[in-house]
């Protein structure tokens, strides 16, 4: 992105825009992206994409650096214009309706104005004070897992429990539908396995989040649906569990042999240079049934022995012709479903 707004949990200005009513209608469907087009200086950034999200869904768009998810982002939000295409968010065109649609939006930005000698309460309650409807002070404390910290200044709270007042400060106004860029970058463990938590709890009131993340466990934990973008284009959408067809993708069988003992006839592959042999198999309950029967019958060992599908990332990293962090090259061009 990042062009303006890197992380926006983990900046300091918020924006929690009022919502006042009801959203404007657009059926079950929170977001409609057909065709949108955007370009800088001549450069396509967004190549024409399509996408739905619907109401009360998780919605995670992912992408290498460059790909052209904070532009599309921030076209949803009303922030930058768009080329061509047409764009509906909770029913209102963010490039011509933007006042009416922020009323109905939460997200965080850069920079904020939150005052570090403030308690997390009085800060929560100070933007509450700008809606004429809001949610309870405390209930959106406890909603973010501040409940404790109600009494803190800001100043004392710990980088994630900042994060969490940004999250408390964008939802405190309800809105219908929340931008969150890259939530959890920068999160020790723990602290983002309870970011995804508060994540989910507003998911849970029927609140429509749109997030955009490098982390696949992230995108396979919280996401209803992923939408892969690459050069400006989709490359992949759908259900994390299915995306680019890995839950009919070969199951691949990964084991190592003790030295001086050949695997048995008719099982394919041979031991790479680690020493381990891997078989893609169409069949894994026979394939893995017939293994285990040989090796228990000469009482031979297979270590490490895993049978997996391809995770999201590999389906990632293979669509998006990256590489992964060792380096290596990911299976580039090779057809959905089939392993490297
Ligand atoms: N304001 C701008 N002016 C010129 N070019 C821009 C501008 N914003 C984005 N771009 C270019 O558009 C392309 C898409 O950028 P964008 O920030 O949307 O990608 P991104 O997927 O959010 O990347 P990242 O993961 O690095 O945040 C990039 O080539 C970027 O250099």
């Amino acid at each position: 992105m990042a062009h303006t707004r890197k992380n926006i949990l983990g900046s300091r200005r918020h924006v929690a825009e009022r919502f006042e009513g009801g959203p404007a209608g657009d059926g079950d469907v929170a977001v409609r992206v057909r065709g949108l087009t955007k370009s800088y200086s001549g450069d396509r950034a967004v190549a024409g994409i399509d996408f739905e999200i619907r109401r009360g869904e998780i919605f995670a768009l992912l992408g290498p650096n460059g790909a052209g998810k904070t532009t599309t982002v921030e076209i949803l939000e009303g922030y930058r214009s768009r080329d061509g295409g047409e764009v509906t968010v909770l029913g209102y065109d963010p490039g011509t309706q933007r006042a009416a649609l922020k009323s109905h939006i939460g997200f965080v930005l850069q920079s904020t104005g939150v005052e570090p000698y403030l308690s997390v309460r009085e800060t929560v309650t100070m933007y509450a004070d700008l809606y004429p409807r809001h949610r309870p002070v405390d209930e959106v404390i406890e909603l973010v897992g501040l409940g404790e910290k109600g009494n803190e200044r800001v100043n004392r709270l710990s980088g994630g429990q900042q994060r969490r007042l940004d999250l408390a400060i964008a939802f405190v106004g309800d809105p219908e539908l929340l931008f969150l860029d890259e939530p959890t970058t920068g999160f020790d463990p723990s602290a983002r396995r309870e970011a995804w938590e508060v994540v989910k709890n507003l998911a849970a009131l029927g609140k429509t989040v749109v997030l955009t993340t490098h982390f696949m466990d992230e995108a396979q934990y919280l996401a209803d649906q992923v939408v892969i973008l690459a050069k400006g284009r989709i490359v992949a959408d759908g259900a994390p569990a299915s995306l680019g067809a890995r839950d009919r993708a070969m199951a691949r069988v990964r084991f190592r042999l003790p030295p001086g003992i050949a695997a048995p006839e008719g099982l394919g592959g041979e031991p790479g240079p680690d020493g381990f042999t891997e078989i893609d198999v169409d069949d894994a309950v026979v394939e893995v049934h017939d293994l285990l029967h040989w090796a228990v019958d000469q009482k031979v060992g297979l270590e490490g022995f895993e049978v997996r599908r391809p995770s999201l990332e590999d389906v990632y990293l293979r669509l998006t012709g990256t590489t992964s962090g060792d380096g290596h090259l990911s299976w580039t061009n090779r057809p959905a479903g089939e392993w490297p």
